[in-house]
């Protein structure tokens, strides 16, 4: 099919082709969303969250839309806690085990059982204490095993990590990462990865790798930012050692919400972390002179944790552990599909991996002019982002996103390449951050 042909122009090729009347049949249909919808076991959770009208959120991969919940919670905390309670409230609101209350409820999301995952922070900075504290943990060994196409704070502060450490990065694709360890020995300290390429949403191979870099002897952290909320991770059961996360996608924390780590039980006592701050110290208060690490995961405490944005995530969360992440997965898988059927039909250069096992939650389109492209998009109520060089990204929260988004997505796309509308000079000069 060509390029640039308008949906109708497509379906009408795609008809020709089949031979048949292929409008239900091709399942883009306004029609043919609107069953799924009537059939989708998620649909209620749409009206909890707060959506404007008109606007189809395609986004939610790098900021999660607002969860009806939160802005109660945040009034309370504002006023009550923080205006009337003050100080008071560290304790009569329990602010100070915040981060570990959060990281227990955050720890189902990603396979964990309690214990084992502490918020606050940001993800750079939970990264760069984890790596660290890898490559201390193996410090026989000298080389960081890291992924070429991972999101870039990643990239420097593993870069950071080994400079501090003394080690080397080595960047090998994710697809080569288990045979290269395989052959590396007893060489690699510590394998970090991207669980899903945030260009393309593919979807790694964590348990093929994870297992590569045990059999090694070899520590693994796992970047869960594009997944988590979206696609199971089963940290306990695949054994993984460190995973990092944020909040503010999938989750709908809320901008600049706290991240996540995650410390393997068995390696709690043995975590020796680059920031080493009072809110990790075994007896904080005490205002011991020297530091000494917490039992458990509140070692991995640093300082003092963003509350506002925490407390905000924390009711945010209720939703997600309400919806269960089998069904979001499912539906999230269902809701891709369709995209991609719809892509296909407008002839666009689809990204991301067809293979289920080696998909995420979003769908990446590639075209020459996909700024341009996406900013006519947005102009037309349909919001998803660009990365370079030419990607389109669309993600779909299974809990937010209905089948109807995407069809009406999938229209306004071909509306806009039909008609060329994204050639109009407003678009072509770039002028947003995101
Ligand atoms: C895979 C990945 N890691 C890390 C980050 C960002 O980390 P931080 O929240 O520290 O900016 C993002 C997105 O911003 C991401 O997609
Ligand atoms: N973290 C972000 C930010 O601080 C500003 C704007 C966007 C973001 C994002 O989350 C980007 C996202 N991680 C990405 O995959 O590109």
């Amino acid at each position: 099919m060509l390029p640039h042909t308008s949906r109708e122009e497509a379906r009408g090729q795609a008809r020709e082709h089949a031979g048949n009347d292929a409008r239900e049949t091709s399942g883009t249909s306004r029609a043919y969303a609107a069953s799924l919808d009537a059939r989708d076991p998620l649909a209620g959770f749409r009206d909890r969250f707060r959506l404007p009208p008109g606007v189809v959120y395609l986004d939610g991969n790098s900021l999660g839309a607002l969860p009806d919940d939160v802005p109660a919670v945040v009034d309370d905390v504002v006023h009550r806690q923080w205006g009337t309670d003050l100080i008071r409230s560290w304790n009569t609101h329990d602010w100070w085990n915040a981060p570990t209350r959060v990281g227990d409820a955050i720890a189902p999301l990603i396979g964990a059982a309690p214990g084992q995952v502490v918020c606050g922070d940001s993800t750079s900075v939970h990264l760069f204490n984890a790596l660290v504290a890898a490559l201390r943990a193996r410090s026989g060994r000298s080389v960081l095993l890291a992924d070429p196409d991972t999101f870039p704070t990643d990239a420097y502060l593993a870069d950071s990590a080994a400079r501090l450490c003394g080690a080397e990065v080595r960047r090998v694709p994710a697809a080569e990462a288990a045979e290269v360890l395989r052959a590396e020995g007893t060489g690699v300290a510590v394998a970090a990865y991207n669980h899903v390429d945030y260009r393309t949403g593919e979807l790694r191979d964590v348990a093929g790798i994870t297992a590569a870099a045990h059999d090694t002897g070899a520590l693994v952290l796992w970047d869960v930012c594009h997944t988590v909320g979206a696609v199971p991770v089963d940290a306990d059961a695949l054994d993984l050692d460190f995973v990092v996360g944020c909040t503010y996608k999938y989750l709908s924390g809320g901008p600049g919400s706290p991240a996540f780590l995650y410390v393997a039980r068995r390696l709690q006592a043995g975590f020796d972390p680059a920031l080493t701050g009072w809110h990790g110290h075994a007896d904080p208060f005490a205002m011991e002179p020297a530091y000494r690490p917490a039992d458990g995961i509140a070692r991995a405490r640093i300082g003092t944790p963003p509350l506002l944005g925490m407390l905000a995530l924390e009711a945010a969360l209720g939703v997600f552990g309400e919806a269960g992440i089998t069904a979001v997965r499912a539906k999230s898988l269902a809701l891709t599909d369709l995209f991609i059927t719809c892509a296909d039909e407008l002839g666009l250069a689809v990204a991301t991996p067809r293979p289920h096992a080696r998909r995420g939650s979003q769908v990446a389109v590639r075209h020459p002019e996909a700024h341009a492209v996406m900013a006519a998009l947005v102009d037309r109520g349909v919001i998803g982002d660009v990365r370079p060089p030419d990607i389109l990204r669309f993600g779909f929260n299974a809990l937010y996103v209905s089948f109807a988004d995407v069809v009406a997505a999938a229209e306004a796309l071909g509306d806009v390449l039909a008609s060329g509308a994204h050639r109009d000079p407003k678009y072509t000069v770039r002028n947003t951050v995101t």
